[in-house]
């Protein structure tokens, strides 16, 4: 990744100079700022920023918002808060704060020394606080996220000058699908500069990179990658995911390095594109659970550098794997053009999506259509069956997906404060609004993509203000103001049949005819034909590397039950069979799933939880269940609404059970 220097030759009085030709005329001399620092005033300018002024209506989350982003981003955070914690020590006594931001620039977590940072808060380097270049001009946070580069901002480099007394170097974080996920920085007091930060900052962001990526591939194919054999195995090694049959799926910023590669190179290349080996070789020799051997590799120009396969539990022997490659073999076919993240490559997100079932794979067929076009999208299906989901996938195999994705819930808050939420507020817009307002979630998904959840709920008089955004392209906060530009995706998603809330009167119709360029029903979780395969694929991501499967008995109820959660219940009855399972203990019986849903099969399938029972593994679990009975009617005194909440199930199954056995 490129490191911005953004003022090599800058010195306070050439500093001095180019504010004040900046404040009196607008305009620069080319050799007073480096290149990379001339262009992020000049966006700064643009922002509609003032170098002496207060940024007008500097946005700052709510604690709400600020939840929502930390949930959002829980594994970045979990990963970073120890590396931020070792960063914190090397900077101990210096006048600096090490801080986190998500892709937005919202400081997420920061921590360091006292005595500054009560400073820091008073400029609002504190969690919650935005900190992107178009809400505070250049600075380092902002300047790295608009950049996508390493950089330091000292002293009057910043572009407020109130921000001029920090001096701070930040390095941006990318997932091993290579994206943006984030900021690191470290903010100090200006005269407590010192060179070593960005190094410290760079080394800082690899290492939690390389956490990230051992987190989520560690079950499959990972290729170590160092110029140095010694090098394999450190924090500082190259990390590449392979498929079983060699397409690179995930790589770490210092294996883009390496090879020399950039991002996109990630699901659109195969490793054969990149280095002279004979993957099939290679794999054929790898065994399941076991690390390779260091050993030399090629570069396609002859250059060598050491590598080690290494094979996660989840990966078929070697063999076997490669004698039945993938129904595309790409390796002679040419890299298509790209034009932002990967539309059709093989790994997208889209793909991910793809078990098997012939609906969902209709309505990504259909999606993946309309990516690149300014259609929206409506994503209709019950709760619970992966509308949100459908929706980042339809972002991060779009050519927006390096741009901020927004979720609203139109239903989740009440009208007064969603209309804020959405449209943003200027300060003291209205009673309890922040004081320094807030530019409100569609200018936040300006160039991403604005995903409306459940917008059949959203109330009339917004769906007037919605329309008219849509029209018009530009967004009025509320408490009045000049209008602004905004270009987003619009995905909307809803349970429900919003045609039919147009004839009820509570949809408008010229809202339902601009929201839906292209409607998708996505399936029900009992419609579908691939609960096999989407079980499979939810198991290995649960347990990664435990091999873990239904038994025959559970598999045959799971594939009569209704599922009126859908993937959502699914998921969370496969997450408890999971805690509930030995360590040693690789199938799913009935005895590990929830009571209520054991509950819910007997109703379900019409059969006696006895009758379940001895299908399920014999007179154990039905002598189980007669005793759980026995037990609850004993401890309640036999109050049988007590007694049913007890066994977690309703008052009727209680008595149907109760009369069942004749009780
Ligand atoms: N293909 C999938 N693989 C794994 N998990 C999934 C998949 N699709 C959905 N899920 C999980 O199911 C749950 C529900 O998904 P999601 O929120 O996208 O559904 P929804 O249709 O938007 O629901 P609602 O209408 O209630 O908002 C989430 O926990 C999500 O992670």
């Amino acid at each position: 990744m490129p490191t911005m220097s953004l003022t090599p030759r800058s010195s306070a009085d050439r500093l001095r100079t180019a504010r004040r030709q900046w404040l009196d005329s607008g305009v620069l001399s080319d050799d007073l700022l480096a290149p990379g620092l001339q262009a992020s005033w000049q966006r700064s300018r643009q922002h509609g920023l003032l170098p002496d002024g207060r940024a007008p209506g500097t946005p700052h989350a709510s604690a709400a918002q600020l939840a929502r982003a930390l949930a959002h981003r829980r594994t970045l955070v979990s990963h970073a808060k120890p590396v931020m914690a070792f960063l914190n020590e090397q900077i101990r006594d210096s006048d600096s704060i090490v801080v986190l931001a998500d892709p937005q620039g919202m400081l997420l977590h920061a921590l360091g020394d006292l005595g500054f940072a009560d400073r820091a808060a008073r400029v609002a380097l504190r969690p919650g606080a935005i900190w992107s270049e178009q809400w505070r001009g250049t600075n380092a946070i902002g300047t790295a996220l608009a950049d996508g580069a390493t950089v330091v901002v000292h002293g009057a480099e910043h572009y407020l000058e109130r921000n001029a007394f920090l001096t701070c170097a930040a390095a941006p974080i990318v997932d091993p699908a290579g994206q943006l996920l984030g900021v690191l920085d470290i903010s100090g007091d200006r005269r407590a500069h010192h060179r070593h930060t960005l190094g410290l900052v760079r080394s800082g962001a690899r290492m939690i990179e390389h956490q990230l990526f051992e987190s989520r591939h560690a079950a499959g194919l990972q290729l170590r990658l160092h110029a140095q054999v010694e090098g394999l195995g450190t924090v500082t090694e190259g990390l590449l995911a392979l498929s079983e049959d060699g397409w690179i799926t995930g790589a770490n910023t210092a294996a883009l390095e390496l090879l020399g590669l950039p991002r996109s190179a990630i699901g659109t290349l195969r490793l054969e594109r990149v280095l002279d080996l004979d993957m099939a070789a290679l794999l054929a020799a790898a065994r399941p659970g076991l690390n390779g051997a260091p050993r030399e590799l090629r570069r396609l120009d002859g250059s060598a550098l050491w590598g080690r396969l290494d094979v996660g539990r989840t990966v078929r022997a070697g063999p076997s794997a490669l004698a039945a490659p993938r129904a595309v073999d790409i390796a002679a076919t040419p890299v298509p053009p790209r034009r932002g993240a990967p539309v059709s490559s093989p790994m997208d997100a889209l793909a991910a999506l793809d078990r098997g079932d012939g609906a969902m794979q209709a309505a990504i067929e259909r999606a993946r259509r309309v990516l690149d076009k300014p259609i929206a999208l409506l994503l209709q299906g019950e709760s619970g069956v992966g509308k949100e989901v459908f929706a980042r996938a339809t972002h991060r195999s779009g050519p927006r997906a390096d741009r901020p994705f927004v979720a609203v819930n139109c239903a989740a808050l009440p009208e007064t404060l969603i209309e804020a939420e959405l449209f943003g507020y200027r300060a003291g817009a209205y009673t309890g609004a922040s004081r320094d307002g807030a530019p409100g979630r569609i200018r936040e998904a300006h160039g991403g993509t604005l995903f409306l959840d459940e917008i059949g709920d959203m109330p009339l008089p917004m769906q007037a203000r919605l329309l008219r955004v849509l029209q018009e392209r530009q967004v009025v906060p509320l408490g009045g103001g000049k209008p602004v530009d905004v270009d987003f995706r619009l995905v909307c998603a809803t349970h429900r049949k919003l045609r039919a809330e147009v004839e009820a009167g509570r949809f408008r119709e010229d809202l339902y005819y601009r929201v839906n360029g292209l409607a998708l029903t996505l399936p029900s979780l009992r419609e579908r034909g691939d609960l096999d395969a989407l079980v499979e694929a939810m198991l290995r991501e649960l347990e990664p590397g435990r091999e873990l499967a239904l038994s025959a008995d559970v598999a045959a109820a799971f594939a009569t039950y209704r599922w009126p959660g859908n993937i959502r219940q699914l998921v969370n009855v496969l997450r408890t069979a999971c805690a509930l399972l030995g360590e040693h203990e690789h199938r799913i019986e009935r005895s590990h799933l929830p009571e209520d849903l054991i509950d819910e099969l007997v109703s379900s399938t019409g059969t006696s939880l006895p009758a379940l029972a001895v299908e399920g593994g014999g007179s154990d679990l039905r002598q189980q269940a007669e005793r759980c009975i026995t037990e609850a009617l004993r401890s309640s005194a036999g109050n049988l609404s007590e007694a049913a909440r007890r066994l977690g199930i309703s008052r009727n199954t209680l008595y149907r059970k109760l009369r069942e056995r004749g009780g």
